[in-house]
Order: C-alpha cells, then structure tokens, then sequence
C-alpha cells in the first residue's frame, strides 16, 4: 500500500460528559472515496472536524502523506489541501457565488481580477467538474442543492487535494443524485481524495472504494465495499441484525380514520394558493389541497418546485394570496431545523418547551419553573431516544440526527390535529428513520391530518395514502398510495 494520503492514529476527543472519539484510526489513499460510516452521534463529524482544523484532538496524531502535523485552526488544515463541506452550509448569503469564493484568500481583497474575467475562470473550472454554477448568481438565491456545489467548487478552488463531505445528498433530490455521484467519481479520478459521511448504504456501496464504521465514538472495522453488502453494513453500524434495512412496511389503511364515516374531515385546506419567492416571482401557483383528518398527504417533487414556500406559507413564514385554513394546532417539522426549529444557544430542555413557555407547568404565574421543564425533557430524551449528555446541553453541540429528534419531540408531543412534516428524515440514521415513520403514521392513526414534504420518494411511498406531485409550483396531478413509480417520475419531471 502506497503511504496514506491522511492517517488519523488514535484519536480521542472528549466533550463534557461524552467521549465523542475514543482511539480512532482511520486512513485515505490518494484518489480514494471513503465512507464514514456510523449512527446519529457516533462520531463522524467530530473526526472531520478535527482533520480539517475546527477541533483539536485530546489524544492522537494526523499524518499528511506520511508527515505528522498539527492543525490550530481551519487556515492551516486548508493550507495543507484539507476542504470541508459542512451539512450547513457557510456560504455568505448576500454575496455572489464568485465573491464567495475569493472571500477570505489568503488576505487578498476581494476581487482583485476584472469580475468577468473571474467569472468565466470559475465557469471554467465548474465545468471541467460537471459543476453547473452561475458564479454572477446571489447565495441566497441559490437552491440548497446549488449551494452545495458552490461549497464543493470553493473547497477545490482552494487546492482542496481531500474534500470532506458530511452528509452531501441529504440535500439533493433524487434526480440530482447520481450526477453528483458522478462528479465525486470525476474528482476521485482526477486525484481528489474524498472522505464521504453518509447514512445512504446504497450510494456508499455505488461510489465508495472502502468504509469505516464507527460506533459510539469507537472505529469498529474498515472494509472494502466490493467485499460487502448492504446488510452487513447495517449491522457493522448499529451492532444487531437489521432485517429492514430501509424504511417500515406500508400497513393496510384507510384514508379516512373511521371507515363508518365516509365523509372527509378536512384539517389543513388551501385554496388558490398563490405564493412568491425570495425573488418576487410567483413559486406557488394556485393550489388547491386539502389533508383530512386520519391521512397522511404526501407532496413528492424535485427540490426547488415550490416546496420550500409551501412549508413556510402554511407555518405562517411567508405571505400568501388565496386561502390556507388550519383547523386545529399545527406542528411542524421544519427542513431546515437550525434557521426555523431549534434553538442552538439553547439547551436541550429549553428547547423542548419553546412553544409552551407560558403554559403550566412550566410556567406560574410568569416565573419559570426549571424542576418541571427538566423532568418534560427527561421523558421526551427516553422516549424520542434522543443522545444528549444531559438537559442542559446546547442543542447546538448534538449530533445532526439528535438535534432533529429535539425538534421533532417538542413538535410531535404537542398531540397536534395537524403535522406539517418538511424532509423530516433528512440526515437520520436509519434507525432513527424508522422511528420518525413510526410516529409520523401514529400521529395519523391518531387522527391528525398529515402532511409530508419530501424529495426522497420512497419516503412518500412508504408513509402517503395520497400522493400530491409538485411540479413548478402547481400540483401535476394527484394519486394513491398504490401508484406507478414510472408515472410519478413522469408527473415530477412535468412530463405528464
Ligand atoms: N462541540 C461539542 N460539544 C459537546 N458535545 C459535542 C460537540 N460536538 C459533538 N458533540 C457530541 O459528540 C458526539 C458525537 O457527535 P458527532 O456530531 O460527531 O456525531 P455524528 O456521527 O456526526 O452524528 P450525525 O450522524 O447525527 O451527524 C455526540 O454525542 C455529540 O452530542
């Protein structure tokens, strides 16, 4: 074997109250893609972030290429060739993608080359990836997918030679999926190491070359992906045998809750909805929907169709022309759960009673009461099987796949008539998302009426007894539960 192009030996890394890394060794060849692999909380991010400057190790040692080096902050691990894209992003919204790029180089001032001759060198360098970017185009203008390229093209813009991604197609819907796929197989064949953090075995097992799994904080094993199998990857990574590798059967149900009654009880009913974009151009136009009581609705679509303004024109976020009635309380799962769900600064417990500050019995007569607000987040931590060191950590400093179970616990123990679920699994380890379909089909067995946004399809086939296609800001066309694959994939890409 030819010397690791990164060699993590023995690292350890300790947080108040948890060992996050306990004596991890990993290592990279060069041109090599390479999972990391392991459950909400395992470890896999703090071992990045040590790799690319943010953390440093309480014990252990990195080697580039053989040579034993000491990273104090980002600036010296990008200088060594280490890039990072984050699962948040850490573009500045209100600048362009070109402004982006050249922020912060070396101390430069921000563009020091004629803007168009910038923009066609980053056109240049975006293509000969597969990247699609405008360099000219806003941040905050950008779709999540698009930002995510952005983050890629700054990482190699910056002679990124490893390119650490954390999680990188839980923003991307399922038609963009293999294209990235494609470009990381591009970058790999043009020299770019790539360390691959991901929950999804199946594009594990489609790109990468070998996996690491880790499990509470410890390296179980690395193996090649040639040698293995969706199953036993399962079961490297949550230490028992996984039948269901993905996702719950779909039960017989009824969309109606009680099959006596044939009249639909609406719960969540819009009207000619009309709805604009960041931008001021219309993203929702006209939609008629209505979610009843007992059924779980689901809006299939390729990102960017309008979905994201649906979630925030029914959570009350964005203004709307037309007609939104909610007829009962609404919980909503949000898809982006640090900007509209939690919290960071917060702790664990604080955040679990947001909603419900001002009520008893967290609350007399205006003075907070902490002994009732710990023991609610004590039951909520058992029961939403949330890993915290204790109430009083910042949701901040959870794992991604933990911080989402906060938001999901305060929002579904709430006994909502209606759940707003926007990519609510986006991130989850697979256990994890059993457990949230678990409860997003109690919560409709109980009566509320659900709907469910989101860009994995099989998550809408799974959960939905109907089945909403968004497509341009309209819906395409709406089917049951039972529908064709090839006929929704036709309805999605506007071609029905
Ligand atoms: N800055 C921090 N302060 C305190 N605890 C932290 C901090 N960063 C991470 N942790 C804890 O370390 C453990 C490992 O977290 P980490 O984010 O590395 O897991 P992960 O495998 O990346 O999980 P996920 O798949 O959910 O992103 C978790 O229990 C987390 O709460």
């Amino acid at each position: 074997m030819q010397t690791p192009v990164v060699e993590m030996r023995g690292i350890t890394k300790k947080f108040p109250g948890i060992v996050a890394n306990d004596s991890v060794n990993f290592d990279l060849q060069l041109g090599e893609i390479h999972a990391l692999l392991g459950e909400n909380g395992a470890g896999k991010t703090t071992l990045m972030n040590i790799l690319c400057g943010l953390y440093e190790p309480d014990e252990g040692e990195i080697l580039l290429e053989g040579k034993s080096v000491q990273f104090r902050f980002p600036g010296e691990a990008i200088a060594s060739g280490i890039g990072m894209v984050h699962q948040h992003f850490m573009l500045v919204e209100s600048l362009t993608v070109a402004d982006n790029l050249v922020l912060g180089q070396s101390g430069q001032p921000l563009i020091r080359e004629n803007p168009k001759k910038l923009h066609q060198r980053l056109r240049n360098l975006a293509e000969q990836y597969g990247l699609q970017i405008d360099p000219a185009a806003e941040v905050w203008q950008l779709s999540l997918g698009e930002q995510q390229r952005v983050e890629i093209l700054k990482a190699i813009y910056r002679g990124a030679k490893v390119l650490i991604l954390d999680e990188p197609t839980a923003v991307l819907a399922p038609q963009e999926v293999e294209g990235f796929l494609q470009t990381l197989r591009n970058l790999a064949a043009g020299g770019t190491s790539i360390i691959f953090i991901s929950h999804k075995l199946n594009e594990v097992l489609a790109i990468c070359d070998r996996v690491t799994v880790l499990r509470d904080g410890r390296t179980i094993t690395t193996v090649l992906t040639s040698a293995s199998n969706e199953r036993e990857l399962a079961h490297l990574m949550v230490g028992r045998e996984v039948n269901k590798v993905i996702r719950i059967e779909r039960q017989a149900q009824s969309p109606v809750p009680n099959p006596q009654s044939p009249i639909p009880n609406p719960r969540l009913i819009m009207r000619d909805l009309w709805v604009e974009n960041d931008r001021g151009l219309p993203a929702l136009k006209g939609i008629n929907l209505a979610v009843n009581a007992g059924e779980i609705v689901g809006i299939a679509g390729v990102d960017g169709n309008g979905q994201r303004e649906l979630e925030e024109a029914i959570a009350s976020l964005r203004p709307i022309r037309g007609e939104i009635n909610l007829n009962g309380t609404l919980a909503h799962i949000p898809s982006d759960r640090y900007t509209m769900g939690l919290i960071p600064d917060f702790s664990v417990a604080d955040n679990l009673v947001l909603r419900d500050i001002q009520k008893p019995p967290f609350n007399k007569k205006g003075l907070l009461r902490p002994a009732a607000i710990i023991r609610h987040c004590t039951q909520l931590v058992e029961r939403y099987l949330i890993r915290t060191p204790s109430p009083h950590t910042h949701v901040g400093k959870l794992s991604g796949g933990n911080a989402q179970k906060v938001a999901i616990a305060r929002e579904l123990s709430r006994s909502p008539q209606i759940v707003l679920a926007a990519q609510p699994t986006r991130g989850l380890d697979i256990s994890a998302i059993e457990y949230v379909h678990q409860q997003l089909i109690a919560q409709r067995d109980a009566g509320a009426a659900v709907l469910l946004i989101s860009t994995e399809l099989e998550e809408i086939l799974n959960l939905s007894d109907r089945i909403a296609v968004l497509y341009e800001g309209a819906i395409a066309g709406i089917v049951d539960a039972n529908a064709d694959v090839r006929h929704l994939g036709l309805m999605m890409a506007g071609k029905h």
